[in-house]
């Protein structure tokens, strides 16, 4: 029998892209009132508890996380990324940063499992990840978002992420077939835990609404809130502000800061300057594959090697 796995959810289902057509009206499938399902969810602070993850994690707090060392990616004959060594500690907010083409989704896909490394090593929480398949890579604790969203459109928001949960479920195919008291419990607290994480990202109103009605901006929101779902070591975002408006990439802003204040560790790839600037805490900078900077976001922006690395950059991007 084949069920959704978190991996599925996560890497597998491509096709499955959320389909928005604008023109084409869609009945609402009403808006759920998140203490309906828990009392204790209407407080902010229960809802971050419920959200914050319970699961071991070997590294202190400020110590490196995640760790390259000397990652090298080849396709063919380019070299898109060129013995890149750089860590990201818990509890920080990492950015990584560079113009197009320089090696910063490459970078994101060898860390996540997605490409094998040519050369070099990727340490997570202490042990090296060669050889690591990508679903065990999930597992591990790292999670992820992607680009161009990809959710179950078919699914509701609280089902997408109650897929997520299910990587840190524990009872057997058995269990789930004869229903039994742990299964049951456990589906209980997954569905108590999805609309805490949708609480937390600011959707749990529309919790039983398809994937595929959501806004656009909803969407991005639930691609945040099924990777937390994972209990992830490290949420890796990948350009999470594509295609927002000012206020609603302020209010990204404001979830990101949100997420790291409630113990996870955050890796940000994003081109809008004035948000990585205003939400990381340190920044990795690339140009063509090599590292080219390091350091506290007011570092990077005088940083001669960076301001080169963005010239004729439109403004927007460099702003
Ligand atoms: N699967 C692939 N096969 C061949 N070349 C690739 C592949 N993926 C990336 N590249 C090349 O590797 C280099 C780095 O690309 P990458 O997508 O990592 O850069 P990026 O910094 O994420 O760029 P952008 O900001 O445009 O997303 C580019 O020259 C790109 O064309």
């Amino acid at each position: 029998m084949t069920t959704p796995g978190p991996g599925d959810a996560l890497f597998g289902n491509e096709d499955m892209a959320a389909e928005i057509d604008p023109d084409v009206p869609v009945e609402s499938a009403g808006t759920v009132d998140v203490t309906q399902i828990n009392p204790d969810l209407a407080d902010p602070e229960a809802v971050a508890e419920a959200v914050a993850t319970d699961r071991a994690i070997d590294t202190e707090i400020g110590e490196a996380l995640l760790r390259t060392e000397d990652l090298t990616v080849r396709f063919g004959g380019l070299v898109a990324l060129d013995a890149v060594s750089f860590e990201i500690r818990r509890g920080e907010i990492l950015g990584l940063i560079g113009p197009n083409g320089a090696g910063k989704t490459t970078c994101f896909n060898a860390i996540s499992g997605v490409y094998r490394p040519t050369s070099g090593t990727v340490y997570f929480d202490g042990k090296p990840l060669t050889k690591t398949k990508r679903n065990a890579i999930t597992r591990l604790g790292i999670a992820r978002t992607f680009q161009n969203i990809r959710l179950f459109s078919e699914m509701t928001a609280l089902e997408n992420v109650v897929v997520g949960t299910d990587a840190r479920h524990r009872t057997s195919v058995f269990g789930a077939i004869f229903r039994t008291a742990r299964h049951r419990r456990e589906e209980r607290d997954a569905i108590t835990r999805g609309m805490a994480l949708l609480e937390f990202v600011g959707i749990a109103p529309r919790a039983v609404e398809k994937a595929k009605n959501l806004s656009y901006g909803d969407q991005r929101r639930l691609e945040i809130a099924r990777a937390l779902a994972t209990e992830p070591k490290l949420l890796c975002l990948d350009e999470p502000a594509a295609g927002f408006n000012p206020s609603e990439k302020a209010s990204l802003m404001d979830l990101i800061r949100k997420i790291r204040d409630d113990g996870f560790t955050v890796l940000l790839i994003e081109h809008d300057m004035r948000l990585v600037m205003g939400v990381t805490d340190r920044i990795v900078v690339l140009e063509f594959g090599k590292k080219i900077a390091e350091g506290a976001p007011a570092e990077i922006r005088d940083n001669p090697a960076v301001i080169a690395a963005y010239l004729g950059v439109p403004d927007d991007v460099t702003a």
